[in-house]
């Protein structure tokens, strides 16, 4: 697979740190806003660049195979809440009532929930949500893989489509969410698998397991780097040996995003580790991807250091759903308005 994917225009990221020298304030006093609107206008080819006015969130929901209750327990092994959730939930971010959906109204920012592999069939909901639907759940990463052969490449494509449905639509800026019980550990299993780090020092506590969950969680993504063995080192191989049918899509989603030159706003651990997939796909994608935010989780961190991306915000938030990146709108909102409306030291009286 190959993509033709524009390169960021350095000739308007040079005349913008040469504008933003001459606004009025101290050299570099404005910090990283300033590195924030000399990297937008490199992605739009202008200084100052165009206003980031319509914002769109994708949240991928998708159940994974390792949430499942066990014989011996009801609830799940490596989450602090059951996988009836994920399903739950998409009819929540339909209503408008979930965190992302508050917090992104907020900053003007759309919503589009999208059925990707939740695990159960979606009757009540409209049909545009599971028009894109690879499959119900997955398979534990643990015992088995996670997707059918070509379901990668199916997911991949989904994300792709979705990207140039929000795109063509009129999105200045997507940001990548996620809903998925469960989906702390795939991350984990894919960016220990990525970056060739140990189990341990990946997984994180998810939703809130305690130190036992977290004991099972680093098992499960152990027995799932132990199965995948070789695969890892060939992405779409990874995505069906222990990543998911929402990874794939949101891989595809990032890519898309790259091929059309809009820039993206990474999320959280789920995103973090769906980027470091794409770049394998496509190492030249990242050149338009920033960190919305940092989570808690330790895998994000890994991602995101590997990506070279350093986040704009640090909140503490481990939601998920896009809610971190969408606080960081206003930030890249501010750093443009600076180079579009500051005066310049040669003008002082
Ligand atoms: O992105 C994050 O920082 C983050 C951290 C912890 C949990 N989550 C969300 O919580 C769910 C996964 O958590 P878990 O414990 O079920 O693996 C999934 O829906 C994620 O969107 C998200
Ligand atoms: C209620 C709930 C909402 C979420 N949103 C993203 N992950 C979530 C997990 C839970 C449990």
């Amino acid at each position: 697979m190959t993509f033709d994917i524009p390169a960021p225009d350095e000739r308007a990221r040079g005349e913008a740190r040469e504008r933003l020298d001459g606004l009025v304030k101290p050299l570099g006093a404005l910090g990283r806003l300033e590195e924030l609107a000399a990297w937008l206008c490199a992605a739009h080819g202008t200084v100052p660049p165009r206003p980031l006015d319509d914002v769109r969130v994708v949240v991928f929901a998708g159940d994974h195979g390792v949430s499942a209750a066990s014989p011996v327990s009801a609830v799940s092994p490596v989450s602090a809440y059951p996988r009836e959730v994920t399903a739950a939930m998409v009819r929540v971010f339909l209503s408008g009532a979930s965190g992302v959906n508050v917090l992104a109204r907020q900053v003007g920012a759309r919503v589009r929930v999208l059925d990707v592999a939740v695990d159960g069939d979606l009757t009540d909901v409209p049909p545009e949500v599971t028009a894109h639907k690879v499959r119900r759940g997955s398979g534990a990463i643990d015992v088995a893989d996670a997707l059918e052969p070509g379901e990668a490449e199916r997911g991949f494509a989904a994300g792709r489509a979705v990207a140039d449905e929000e795109i063509d639509g009129g999105a200045d800026l997507l940001i990548p969410g996620d809903m998925g019980i469960g989906n702390t550990t795939v991350a984990s299993a894919l960016v220990a698998a990525c970056l060739g780090l140990p189990a341990e020092d990946v997984v994180g506590a998810g939703t809130g397991v305690d130190e036992r969950g977290r004991a099972r969680k680093v098992a499960v993504v152990e027995a799932a780097l132990a199965r995948a063995g070789s695969r890892a080192r060939e992405p779409f191989a990874l995505l069906t040996a222990l990543g998911s049918a929402c990874a794939a899509a949101t891989a595809g989603f990032l890519v898309q995003a790259a091929v059309r030159g809009v820039p993206v706003l990474l999320d959280g651990v789920f995103s973090g580790a769906a980027a470091l997939v794409a770049r394998e796909i496509a190492p030249e994608a990242a050149r338009w991807w920033l960190a919305g935010h940092r989570s808690t989780e330790p895998s994000q961190a890994f991602a995101l250091k590997a990506l070279g991306l350093e986040p704009i915000l640090d909140l503490g938030l481990r939601l998920g759903e896009g809610s971190g990146a969408v606080q960081a709108v206003p930030v890249l909102r501010a750093a443009r308005a600076t180079l579009a409306e500051m005066g310049r030291l040669a003008d002082l009286a």
